[in-house]
């Protein structure tokens, strides 16, 4: 006899209800660590169903904004220990949608429960300043207001962090939200909202629909009353998206692409730099915008610097995320997949010189999944593509300098300028980095990844829209200042 298992159907989430898409039409989320085993089906939604959604959110906006804010906290706490109580199973699904570790899922969980109390808690914090007027007999003061409906796109590589630390606090700040998250990790989020569900958030306050990035997100960015727009992703739809919310007048927030450098100065401890390296180029298979990349390293340390990272990284166990044994997982699809091994040819055909890795890793049940051995190259010139453009997977591109003024400015040399790390014990080395890279996360004696939720994130140039997320940065965007004249 055989036992048919059902693949469970997940739903959007609008004006309190789990809802069907309008076409009834679903798609599948994968686990990228075993291409037979299906996590679930979710909508593919379409622009009706994104019509709803807004509408949804928009008839809710002000019942929510008049609200006062440590009300809206208290939502927030109650998600929060709702979270809590869910860590393994979301974790668990987090790993077997998108490959990484069930240490690294369960680390992003409880990353997810402390943004939520952090944002509760801002909800007892002040929102504005008491400017002296030039009339003796006024008050001028600066107060806050929310923005309205938020729309919300995220990613698949932080399918727990990154949803939380954008939804959190434009709730407490008072908007009500639609979000869309990756396919590839829609289960997770639909977990996360079941978990706001539980805590009680009034209808349309949380909606939540899956489907194509091309109708749904774009659907978002174009849809005139949904006045703001909070993002995470690639540089080509993030650009796409900004423009689309500026032709309407939408405010917007950008975080994209990174290049990230860390530099090796002569006098630096080596062996932390070598497991900093490690991490921040293989913890999670390379997906994320503040993982290493580019290891520029001083001429007088580079052989040895280099032989301890190729040993290193020779101790680097590849599977399952669930499996314990397991250091780095899968790619998080095919596509991701195919990314990386374009990149790994076009730097051989480049003319870079392969250390380790460069190949799909298939022994065994791996030939069952997305999985690429963690790769470094030198003889890498500042041209090539694997040092220019983001790769988003295990690839280190190892570059030499004459001095830490030449490292630099090649770490300087791209378009991005989100994270960057230098190893040094000079403290003049590490003020002219504070000073001269062109970055929003300068790190000194630690990895290019890493990022607390109480400080601001986001990046330069071409990383981000110039604006930050996370802290109490979070407010400039989900809030309009009004300054208020009283006599
Ligand atoms: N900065 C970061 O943290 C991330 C960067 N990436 C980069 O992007 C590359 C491709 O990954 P993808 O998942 O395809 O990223 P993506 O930028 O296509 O997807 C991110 C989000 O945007 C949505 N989206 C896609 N097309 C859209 C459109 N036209 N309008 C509005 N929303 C849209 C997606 O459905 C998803 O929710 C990666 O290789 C990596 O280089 C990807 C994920 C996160
Ligand atoms: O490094 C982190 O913790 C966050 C990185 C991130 O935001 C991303 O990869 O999208």
């Amino acid at each position: 006899m055989t036992i048919k298992v059902e693949t469970k159907r997940y739903l959007n989430f609008i004006n309190g209800e789990w809802t069907p898409s309008v076409t009834s039409e679903v798609e599948r989320s994968m686990n990228p660590a075993d291409k037979n085993d299906v996590i679930g089906l979710v909508q593919k939604s379409t622009k009706e169903d994104l019509n709803n959604a807004v509408k949804a959110a928009k008839l809710a906006k002000d019942a929510w904004r008049k609200l006062s804010a440590s009300q809206r906290g208290e939502y927030l706490y109650k998600a929060a220990s709702i979270l809590e109580k869910r860590i393994n199973d979301i974790a668990e699904c987090a790993t077997r949608e998108m490959g990484k570790t069930l240490a690294e899922s369960k680390g992003e969980t409880a990353r997810g429960i402390a943004i939520l109390k952090y944002y509760a808690g801002e909800g007892m914090r002040k929102v504005g300043d008491v400017i002296p007027s030039t009339d003796p007999s006024a008050l001028m003061f600066t107060t806050r207001v929310p923005l309205g409906v938020v729309g919300v796109i995220t990613p698949w590589n932080f399918p727990i962090a990154i949803p939380i630390w954008k939804m959190a606090p434009a709730l407490v700040y008072g908007n009500t939200i639609v979000i869309k998250p990756a396919t590839e990790t829609a289960v997770t989020c639909a977990k996360i909202i079941e978990c706001f569900e539980e805590a009680g958030f009034p209808p349309g306050v949380v909606n939540m629909l899956t489907g194509p990035g091309s109708v749904v997100g774009q659907g978002i960015a174009d849809h005139e009353d949904v006045n703001g727009i909070t993002f995470t992703g690639s540089n080509g739809v993030g650009k796409q998206i900004g423009q689309s919310a500026l032709a309407r007048g939408a405010k917007y927030q950008l975080e994209m692409g990174g290049k990230n450098p860390v530099i090796v100065a002569a006098d630096a401890d080596l062996q932390l730099a070598v497991n900093a390296v490690i991490d921040g180029a293989f913890r999670s298979t390379g997906q994320k915008c503040t993982a290493t990349s580019r290891v520029i390293v001083l001429s007088d340390v580079y052989q040895e610097f280099k032989k301890a990272l190729v040993e290193k990284t020779k101790e680097i166990t590849i599977g399952n995320g669930l499996d314990r044994d397991t250091w780095m997982g899968p790619c998080a699809s095919e596509g991701q997949l195919n990314t990386v091994l374009s990149y790994i040819n076009k730097g051989l055909e480049e003319g870079a010189t392969l250390l380790i890795g460069g190949k799909r890793a298939e022994k065994g049940t791996l030939g069952n999944g997305y999985y690429v051995e963690p790769t470094i190259f030198e003889n890498c010139s500042q041209d090539m593509a694997i040092v220019q453009e983001e790769i988003f997977g295990p690839v280190i591109a190892l570059l030499k300098a004459e001095s830490v003024e030449e490292a630099l400015q090649i770490a300087n040399n791209v378009e991005y300028g989100l994270s960057a790390s230098i190893f040094t014990t000079n403290i003049q080395h590490f003020l002219s980095f504070i000073q001269d890279m062109e970055a929003g996360l300068i790190r000194i004696n630690a990895e290019s990844a890493g990022v607390e939720l109480q400080a601001p994130f986001g990046g330069m140039k071409n990383s981000s829209s110039h604006s930050r997320e996370q802290g109490e940065a979070a407010k400039e965007f989900f809030t309009s200042i009004k300054t208020v004249f009283v006599k």
